[in-house]
């Protein structure tokens, strides 16, 4: 029988119920009892939901309180010896958000997903024991409920793929068989306590590989196959490719593949799958439209053809982590709108009504097909979706509106003339603390119990404070705090026409922290300015140089749930185009400096290196036709954090902001070596305070991390700079950091000497 299957839920809660209980048990306003009730109701809940949908391989152990990655580096009991002392959640809560006494460990985007995970630490003294079995734990406490599932691990390849080596010449990979040891017993208790399958997930599996690699997978699952459960390889976020020999060459008893991404990939599978079970990936997992079941369904008949409904598996494309919980929430939509969407909880559905069509031909679920076929056919005709001048213009972009006038060096000599800055200028990236008040004011005055004025006359009394501050402070170049902001992305996506956006469609991005993203829908357009009013009152408060603060065409894109209908590319320069009205707008209204923010670059590039070249083409054209409209005098600044660097450096100074802020501190300005060896022309500010930590590091540090960054660039385009916003951050550790900030900056002035003139 053809089996609907799931990888992986949300674990967050249709109400965020477990963002706001981690977030008191910060706060120490709830008890680790509390927490973990929360943990389990929400596991309850999520189990029940997906054997109602008439799910058969439901997971276990894709719940985690704060990630998945760091989870398994806790099974494998890789603590590094900063966090010795601390055991179980209070362990992971430590190595996630640091403490006092331990920075934290590195956080990056998983693969090309918002979502982070906290990134493994290895050294040569790192010893690998089974700590706390929670597959195992999970897989008995579902059972206990009467549901038999498939637990998920992250794959022992992948998990060392992501790891760090802290030690020179350490190759992670050189630990597989003492990781393999662990994985080991972890199995063979999962076979002893009565689980027929695991899921384990390798999505390495669909980027280039190393050689070593390759050896590790054929070692691992030599090794992990005589441990007694059925292993289902999952792979997701793009196809096989090369790898597609190797994956069908491992000793599993199943293979999930991403058909999404790489529908293609399924002739081949058919013909090399052997005896093994297919999982095939059909339903978008990383997408909000509803899928169009008849064409799944094709490829869908085809591996019953072939294989056999017995070894056919159908499932979403990857877990469903990346899409919100569950469009019956969205009571706001009208109907044509609702009709186009799937959540996760939908996603279910249609994995169920595509299994029972695969099984027993579409009569079986008639009526998911039919809603499926009719949503499709009002995607394609709705004209709420094309705008023909909006075509037009983006067709008529032509090579000089991506180019400044002149070169760097010019633009920087005249930008000095009217905008006079110390050595070692200090900055901020854009938001301070988003208070309890501020949300409660925002989620007041959005029920209509604020109204309009009063909702304005508070954040300009918020925005003046933030301003004074920042004088008091000392900061050189200030920021108006983005109070008036939900979130960077979602407040323009309110204002631009072809997007629309949900009332509770929150997807996990790390930890507790969520994001509501955008949907663009249909072609993108700026109807009125979207920042230029809170930008001029804001410019309006000071003497001092503000900065106007946009997010980028690439991040917006990124961030949001994008249309599937025309390439990414014609979609993203239709948002550069409603930026670049935006930069206009605010030079005019008498900005000097304007920030467009393109915090997810890094993230968006294939996995594939042999796609990267024409998405950074593409991606690097957005930005610069957002920002090419200034003039020479106008200091165009850019901000990317959480970025392997190395590999897109050609692309980051193809760029051409005059100054780019960058996440540096969490790798003690390793990043900045890049810089270097590329010989960035550019002004830079590598982030010297790591803001998705509580701790705060004092000015001596701050200085230090100063001086590694003064070694590898030239002192007279340093800036200094938190590594990204701090919106997260409480007031009074932001102000004492950044008083620690603008010391540091000054210890620095009077080692390197540089001749400071004053503010104009
Ligand atoms: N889109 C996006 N991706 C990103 C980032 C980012 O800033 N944006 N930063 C990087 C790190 N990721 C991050 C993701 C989220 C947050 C974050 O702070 N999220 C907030 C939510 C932001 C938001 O949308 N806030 C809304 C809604 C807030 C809310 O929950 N309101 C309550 C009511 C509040 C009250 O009464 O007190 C409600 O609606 O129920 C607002 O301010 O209006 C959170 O999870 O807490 C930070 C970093 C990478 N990816
Ligand atoms: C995730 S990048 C954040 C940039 C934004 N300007 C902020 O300061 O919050
Ligand atoms: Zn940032």
């Amino acid at each position: 029988m053809v089996k609907a299957a799931n990888l992986g839920f949300p674990r967050i809660g249709a109400r965020r119920e477990l963002k706001t209980a981690l977030e008191s048990y910060w706060k120490g306003e709830i008890g680790a009892e509390a927490l973990a009730q929360t943990g389990a109701a929400l596991r309850a809940r999520n189990w029940a939901r997906q054997r109602d949908a008439g799910i058969a391989r439901i997971p276990s152990n894709d719940f985690s309180f704060y990630d998945q990655v760091l989870d398994t580096t806790l099974m494998l009991g890789a603590v590094p010896p900063r966090f010795s002392g601390l055991s179980g959640l209070d362990a992971a809560f430590a190595m996630a958000r640091g403490t006092q006494d331990a920075p934290a460990m590195e956080m990056t985007k998983w693969f090309d997903t918002n979502y982070h995970y906290i990134v493994p630490e290895l050294t040569a003294q790192t010893r690998f024991t089974l700590t706390g079995n929670t597959p195992l734990l999970s897989y008995q406490e579902a059972r206990a409920q009467g549901i038999e599932t498939r637990p998920v691990l992250i794959g022992p390849v992948t998990w060392l793929a992501l790891a760090k080596a802290r030690t020179d010449g350490l190759a992670p990979l050189s630990l597989l068989p003492q990781v393999l040891e662990v994985y080991d017993a972890v199995l063979r208790s999962l076979d002893a306590a009565g689980a027929e399958w695991v899921q384990i997930d390798e999505p390495i599996l669909v980027r280039d590989l190393t050689q070593a690699e390759d050896a590790a997978l054929r070692a691992a699952y030599a090794r992990l196959s005589r441990c007694g459960p059925k292993i289902m390889l999952a792979t997701y976020f793009g196809g096989l490719g090369d790898n597609l020999e190797l994956a069908c060459a491992l000793p599993v008893a199943g293979l999930h593949v991403d058909l999404v991404r790489a529908p293609d990939q399924l002739a081949p599978l058919l013909s090399r799958i052997g005896d093994r079970t297919l999982s095939l990936g059909l339903i978008d997992g990383r997408n909000i439209w509803r899928a169009d079941l008849s064409g799944a369904l094709h490829a869908a008949e085809r591996a019953v053809t072939v294989l056999g409904p017995d070894r056919v598996e159908i499932a979403p494309s990857c877990s469903l982590l990346h899409v919100p919980v569950d469009l019956d929430r969205e009571t706001g939509l009208d109907d044509e709108t609702r009709s186009w969407l799937s959540f996760a909880a939908q996603k279910l559905d249609e994995v169920a009504a595509l299994a029972g069509a695969a099984q027993a031909g579409r009569q079986a679920a008639a009526e998911a097909f039919a809603a499926a076929d009719a949503a499709k056919a009002s995607r394609a005709a709705s004209p709420r979706i094309h705008d023909p001048a909006v075509k037009a213009r983006a067709a008529a972009v032509t090579e000089t509106d991506h180019r400044r006038h002149s070169p760097f060096a010019t633009r920087i000599a005249r930008q000095g003339q009217t905008l006079p800055l110390p050595a070692f200028p200090t900055t901020t990236i854009g938001s301070f603390p988003q208070t309890a008040e501020i949300r409660t004011a925002r989620a007041a005055h959005r029920k209509g119990q604020m109204g309009d004025d009063a909702y304005r006359d508070f954040l300009e009394e918020r925005t003046r404070d933030c301003i004074r501050r920042q004088e008091a402070l000392g900061l050189d170049v200030l920021v108006h705090g983005e109070f008036e902001r939900n979130d960077m992305v979602e407040y323009f996506g309110e204002r631009l026409s072809g997007v629309f956006f949900t009332a509770n469609g929150w997807v996990q991005s790390y930890g507790s922290r969520c994001v509501k993203p955008p949907v663009i829908f249909g072609d993108v357009s700026r109807p009125a300015p979207m920042t230029v009013g809170w930008a001029s009152f804001a410019q309006a408060q000071t003497e001092r140089p503000m900065k106007g603060m946009l997010t980028g065409p690439v991040t917006i894109l990124q961030w949001s749930f994008v249309r599937d209908d025309q390439p990414r590319a014609d979609t993203c320069r239709q948002i550069g185009l409603a930026i670049r009205d935006e930069v206009a707008d605010l030079e005019r209204a008498g900005l000097r400096i304007i920030q467009i923010d393109e915090a997810a670059l890094r993230e968006g590039l294939p996995l594939r290196r042999a796609e990267r070249a024409e998405y950074l083409d593409w991606a690097v054209k957005a930005f610069r036709l957002a920002a090419s409209v200034v003039a020479d005098e106008t200091q165009i600044h850019t901000h990317m954090c959480y970025s392997e660097f190395n590999d897109i450096l050609p692309a980051i100074a193809a760029m051409d902001a005059d100054v780019i802020s960058i996440e540096a501190s969490r790798s003690d300005m390793d990043l900045l070596e890049a810089f270097r060896d590329f010989d960035y022309p550019n002004q830079i500010g590598p982030g010297i305070w790591d803001i998705h930590s509580p701790r705060v590091p004092d000015a001596a540090d701050m200085a230090e991390l100063l001086r590694a960054a003064a070694r590898l660039i030239p002192a007279d385009r340093l800036w200094v700079n938190p590594d990204c916003g701090l919106k997260t951050r409480g007031w009074p550790e932001v102000e004492t950091t950044l008083s620690h900030m603008v010391e540091a900056a000054k210890a620095l002035r009077a080692e390197t000497a540089l001749a400071e003139p004053a503010l104009a």
